[in-house]
């Protein structure tokens, strides 16, 4: 799909967090989904502490025991383990990033800040430099997702000039429904190598035809092995069996805030 193959492409699973019925982690059952997502979905790489995994709403430590678990038991098998760090706080965002990159994680990635928000790209841009530069050895990625976040800036006014500011940075995970945007940032990053992967699953057709060379997503946990079939007849360039695919009845989006 992506010209580079060292860069992130391909299907990449939102983790969802195990919790025991009393609203502990549940980190006995990380083992087994690792190896449940590799044999059963042919999912390669995850991201962890995401949305679907509702980082925002753990602790700093619970934060931290999920992404040292992932990593440890994601070594030698899995491709690649993201690790959402994004807070309200720079601060513990910066935590969380030191702390990724002291258990082995693949790469970090941060939504804005959500309750006071940034009041243009050159500030949300300067949000990710503070956490980027808590792990400089770590890709860093920005994840996008207004419709939650409330942050609609125009993401390709983010990235202007992203390079000279955070050498670390490596592309963004967009989860918006603004194609026109997406294809802008996806011209932006392609000469520098870059990964812009899709948020939105019910619509990733769209945006592969808009050049993003993979997806970060929930549904990935349960119809990774179906989408994948997807991605590669978009490759192979049968449109009609790609288009069947994507719409395909049988798949359940739930889709509650899109
Ligand atoms: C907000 C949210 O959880 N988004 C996920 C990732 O971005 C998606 O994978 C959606 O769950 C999916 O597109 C279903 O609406
Ligand atoms: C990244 C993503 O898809 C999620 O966090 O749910």
């Amino acid at each position: 799909m992506c010209p580079n193959s060292s860069k992130l492409t391909g299907l990449i699973a939102a983790t969802f967090t195990p919790l025991t019925p009393q609203g502990e982690l549940n980190l006995a059952l990380i083992g087994p989904y690792v190896d449940y997502l590799l044999e059963k979905q042919h999912v390669r790489s995850v991201f962890v502490n995401g949305t679907t995994g509702e980082g925002c709403s753990l602790t700093l430590e619970e934060r931290k025991q999920l992404a040292e678990e992932w990593c440890r038991q994601g070594k030698g098998k899995l491709d690649q383990v993201i690790v959402h760090v994004g807070c309200l706080s720079v601060k513990d965002s910066q935590e969380l990033a030191r702390h990724a990159a002291s258990v082995g994680a693949d790469a970090i990635a941060a939504i804005s800040p959500f309750f006071l928000k940034p009041s243009n790209a050159e500030a949300l841009q300067m949000f990710l430099k503070e956490v980027g530069s808590a792990a400089p050895q770590l890709p860093l990625y920005y994840y996008h997702l207004p419709a939650l976040t409330g942050v609609k800036l125009n993401v390709r006014e983010v990235l202007q000039d992203i390079e000279t500011q955070i050498p670390s940075f490596k592309g963004l995970k967009f989860s918006g429904v603004d194609l026109r945007d997406l294809g802008q940032c996806v011209t932006y990053c392609r000469p520098h190598g870059w990964s812009v992967l899709y948020g939105v699953d019910e619509q990733l057709l769209g945006a592969l035809a808009l050049g993003v060379c993979g997806a970060v997503g929930s549904t990935y946990n349960y119809v990774g092995h179906f989408m994948n079939k997807m991605l590669n007849a978009f490759e192979k360039g049968d449109l009609a069996l790609a288009q069947d695919l994507q719409v395909c009845p049988g798949v359940i989006f739930i889709n509650t805030i899109f």
